[in-house]
């Protein structure tokens, strides 16, 4: 068998990704010992993330090079979204009375810088770690999981140990091997500082969550995520 772009991106995030998995916070979300205000803050940082990440897919979307990837990431900003409201709309957590976290603030920023100043390899190598890394996480958290319509978080696993997500996350590595194949050694370079630079910020993120991260007194901004009107 032959190595995929993918696979060596894979292998060169090893160490973030044993470490994402030996996350208090993961371990916690798996086993059902998590507390409730944790996960909130979670969810609400997430709800806030998934509007950044949104608008990333979108970007991709815009820089596609064939039809069928302009609908790919144009559905899966459209996925993000919905996901997005759901939080919004469930009673669980109250999305608005959070700000934007400064680890959320700045991966959804390193995220629509990409965007902006580099090409569409680089941008879909940077939001791959978004699906691919919590496919795996879901995965993980399934089989140690057990029952998941009686388990406290059973239905954020569920959401990440599906099918079609996985689908999807594969639908995204194929898409990073083809702009790799073509792609020249720089551009190569840049592609997997991103993925390793995004999936940094995964292990980031989550340990913001733990730590129910907040802005340095007096520092909080109002509504980052928001453009100004
Ligand atoms: C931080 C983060 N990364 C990836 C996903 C997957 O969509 C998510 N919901 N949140």
């Amino acid at each position: 068998m032959t190595t995929t772009f993918c696979d060596e991106l894979w292998t060169a995030t090893a160490e973030i990704r044993a470490a994402i998995d030996k996350l208090p916070f993961v371990i916690a979300l798996g086993d059902g010992t998590l507390d409730r205000e944790k996960f909130v803050y979670y969810l609400a940082q997430d709800a806030h993330y998934l509007r950044g990440y949104a608008r990333a897919l979108a970007s991709a979307a815009a820089k596609a090079d064939r039809p069928q990837d302009i609908a790919f990431f144009a559905k899966s900003a459209h996925d993000a979204v919905v996901v997005e409201s759901s939080l919004h709309e469930s009673n669980v957590v109250d999305v608005d009375a959070w700000t934007p976290s400064p680890t959320g603030t700045g991966y959804t920023s390193y995220l629509l810088s990409v965007a902006h100043t580099q090409g569409y390899p680089e941008l879909t190598a940077a939001v791959l770690p978004c699906f691919w890394i919590y496919a795996e996480v879901g995965r993980a958290l399934l089989e140690l999981a057990g029952d998941l319509t009686t388990h406290p978080y059973g239905d954020w696993i569920g959401t990440y140990a599906d099918e079609e997500f996985e689908a999807a996350t594969e639908h995204a590595r194929q898409i990073v091997n083809r702009l790799a194949d073509q792609a020249d050694p720089a551009t190569r370079a840049r592609m997997r500082t991103a993925f390793t630079t995004a999936s940094t910020w995964e292990w980031m993120f989550w340990d913001a969550a733990w730590r129910m991260e907040s802005w340095p007194v007096g520092a909080a901004p109002v509504q980052v995520s928001e453009p100004a009107k």
